[in-house]
């Protein structure tokens, strides 16, 4: 089996992972609703650093994250549940306070997961976020891809929206990345309220293609690709009712025809019943295998949805760094969303047991 992707050797980088992304204070009220909360609790989130921790804290990968803070008391509370998550700190740079946040501040996100017929909702916090205002000039990219050597760069349309110039910090992190052998995968996730007032779903998709040449591992969940780089997948409807993998199939020949740069595309597939209760499964592509499929999950039970992707991509790419199969990758990648989805907070807090138990098959029976 031929790995789809090429990794440096392990011997030669100091990091498996590295994440370039914005990573904000979530504020969460459990079970209660963000306009009626008196309490939240706090942890660190952000769609690209997600993948970092769970590769770390699951995996047992070692994991930095590129992005930047600011040096008061809630930036290092963001820099303390980094380090918490087993995500090294050295990239992140620190900015002074201005004392109110009115130039720079470290980004918010408040979230509520939704049950049964109520959805889940996020408002975020996060103008002026030292982490839209990173430049690459701040990043020392020969030091991290050439001197230390990093295996894997990833990062995705969260941090390519949140302003002009982060896209082109992406741009110039993912070209350093790739011109030192690091693979680079890159999650679309496309958020409307990101986009609204800087162009719209137009400026989305002409910024997502530019990046998507850069890009050896292309993800996205059912919706990410049309919105994010103009492929349509036939027959699908606005509520997403119905997911047909063959037309899937058939948009990913699409994808790859005008991005040949990109050796796998992995898709999470998610029809939401309710809140509570989706079918969850996922598609991969490579050139060797085709498409492959994980099992299907119908009616999953969700507690909490958000970081389900994330931790979709965090499986997938610790299976193509160890095994360089698809469609085991596939697999723990789908695996592990669905457990990262049984718990509150963006990331999984599962271990790679019971990731590979629930892969291969195992059930929910209780342990003792
Ligand atoms: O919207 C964002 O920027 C986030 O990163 C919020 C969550 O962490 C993200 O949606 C999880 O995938």
């Amino acid at each position: 089996m031929t790995n789809p992707v090429t990794l440096r050797p392990a011997d030669q980088c100091c990091y498996d992972i590295v994440s370039l992304g914005e990573v904000m204070l979530r504020l969460d009220p459990g079970e209660r609703r963000i306009r009626t909360a008196r309490s939240f609790d706090a942890w660190e989130g952000g769609g690209e650093y997600n993948v970092s921790r769970g590769l770390s804290r699951v995996f047992g990968k070692h994991a930095a994250v590129i992005t930047s803070l600011v040096d008061d008391p809630v930036g290092h509370l963001v820099g303390d549940l980094i380090t918490a998550g087993g995500v090294d700190d050295q990239f992140i740079t620190w900015v002074p306070s201005d004392g109110v946040g009115r130039t720079v501040r470290t980004g918010l996100n408040f979230t509520e997961r939704g049950f049964g017929v109520r959805g889940a909702v996020g408002v975020s916090d996060r103008g002026h976020s030292a982490a839209s205002q990173l430049r690459a000039e701040d990043i020392d990219v020969d030091r991290l891809f050439g001197q230390l050597g990093v295996r894997w760069l990833h990062t995705g349309g969260i941090y390519a929206a949140l302003s002009q110039s982060s896209a082109q910090t992406a741009k110039a992190v993912m070209a350093a990345a790739h011109a030192n052998g690091t693979v680079i995968s890159y999650d679309l996730n496309y958020r409307p309220s990101l986009w609204k007032s800087i162009g719209g779903q137009e400026e989305a998709r002409r910024v997502n293609r530019e990046l998507a040449r850069l890009v050896d591992v292309m993800i996205g969940n059912e919706e990410d690709f049309t919105a994010c780089l103009g492929f349509e997948v036939e027959g699908n409807d606005e509520n997403l009712s119905h997911l047909d993998v063959n037309s899937y199939a058939t948009m990913i020949d699409k994808v790859i025809e005008k991005f040949p740069n990109i050796s796998v595309v992995a898709t999470t597939l998610r029809q939401v019943r309710t809140a509570s209760r989706n079918d969850w499964s996922a598609i991969a592509w490579s050139k060797d295998t085709g498409l492959v499929r994980s099992v299907e999950r119908p009616n999953l039970e969700i507690l909490d949805r958000v970081g389900g992707g994330d931790s979709f991509a965090a499986g997938l790419v610790a299976g193509l760094m160890e095994t360089g199969d698809l469609q085991k990758a596939v697999e723990l990648g789908a695996a592990h969303g669905a457990l990262a989805m049984t718990t509150p907070g963006d990331t999984s807090m599962v271990t790679r047991c019971e990731v590979e138990s629930l892969a291969a098959g195992g059930s929910a029976r209780v342990k003792r």
